[in-house]
């Protein structure tokens, strides 16, 4: 299966380096068209064919899946130099990623019926722990859907969501997730550092507490407010913790605004 990725900066690379860490993809079968220098000189260093425009991909190329991971802004442009795999007789599956783009706008800037999948990942997949979340339009058949699923399952667990809406609340939550928890990583560290430990220390002790708990509440049978209850011992030092990220206006109530806020640019990004 010869796949193209269009757009190798985070996200692409991100799912390029899983799909080749893990064996998904023998790289002789990808194409990359990135046309920053930089970036494509990263892609190349993982064995893949690399291009600077879609007009370099050799001209017998029949790729199963060309995955755009363009900016929103852009992709309605750059799917017209991909216009010619959506053509009638053609078996090529269309997957992008680009945050709010609806499926229509995607169809119509390649062809009447294009099968069409939308995936909302998120950079984990780098290392085969990403989120991605599917939503095809009716045009994918079930063997074209079964071979993006795939594809998705190399870089982390795969969702299906019939409801297209919904893509701008995932996009919320997974999408852009991994950069809040980045931030609880950062902030933790700090606030170790600000009590006196030294930084290599605060930020050990910050990375392995995120992932600890994480790994930890997805092998446990208790939800994790049951495991966070177990922590919090009666007028011990994380109830005094939990005394300030639990007062009116804290952490919930920032989290609640902060996915709001990316929902309503997601939607905003779609128009
Ligand atoms: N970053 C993330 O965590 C996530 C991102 N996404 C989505 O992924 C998409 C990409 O985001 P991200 O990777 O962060 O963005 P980046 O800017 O890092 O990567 C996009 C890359 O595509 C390149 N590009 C522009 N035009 C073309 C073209 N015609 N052909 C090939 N490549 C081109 C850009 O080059 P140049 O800079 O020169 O324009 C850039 O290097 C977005 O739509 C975003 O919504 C989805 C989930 C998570
Ligand atoms: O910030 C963004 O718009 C993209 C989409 C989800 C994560 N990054």
């Amino acid at each position: 299966m010869s796949v193209v990725l269009v757009g190798c900066g985070n996200m692409g690379f991100a799912m390029l380096r899983g799909w080749i860490g893990t064996g998904t993809l023998p790289p002789g079968n990808v194409h990359v068209v990135e046309p920053l220098d930089t970036l494509r000189l990263r892609a190349e260093d993982q064995g893949v064919n690399v291009h600077s425009t879609a007009a370099s991909l050799p001209a017998a190329l029949a790729p199963a899946i060309v995955i755009v991971a363009v900016k929103p802004q852009v992709i309605g442009d750059v799917l017209a130099d991909y216009g010619r795999y959506a053509q009638p007789g053609r078996d090529t599956i269309f997957v992008s990623v680009a945050a709010g783009v609806r499926i229509d706008r995607l169809e119509h800037a390649l062809a009447p019926g294009a099968p069409v999948v939308r995936v909302m990942p998120n950079t984990p997949a780098a290392v085969g722990h990403g989120a991605m979340v599917m939503c095809a339009n009716p045009s994918v058949t079930d063997r074209q859907l079964a071979a993006v699923r795939q594809l998705m399952a190399a870089s982390g667990e795969v969702t299906e969501i019939a409801d297209e809406a919904l893509m701008d609340a995932v996009t919320a939550v997974s999408g852009s997730g991994p950069a809040y928890v980045f931030h609880l990583i950062e902030a933790l560290s700090e606030a170790g550092r600000a009590v006196g430990l030294p930084d290599e220390i605060a930020g050990r002790l910050a990375m392995q507490t995120v992932f600890g708990a994480a790994a930890y509440a997805r092998e446990s049978a208790d939800d994790p407010g049951t495991l966070r209850e177990q922590v919090t011992s009666p007028n011990g030092t994380t109830a005094a913790a939990l005394d300030v990220l639990m007062r009116p206006g804290g952490l919930a109530a920032l989290i609640g605004e902060a996915v709001t806020a990316a929902r309503d640019r997601a939607v905003e990004l779609g128009r």
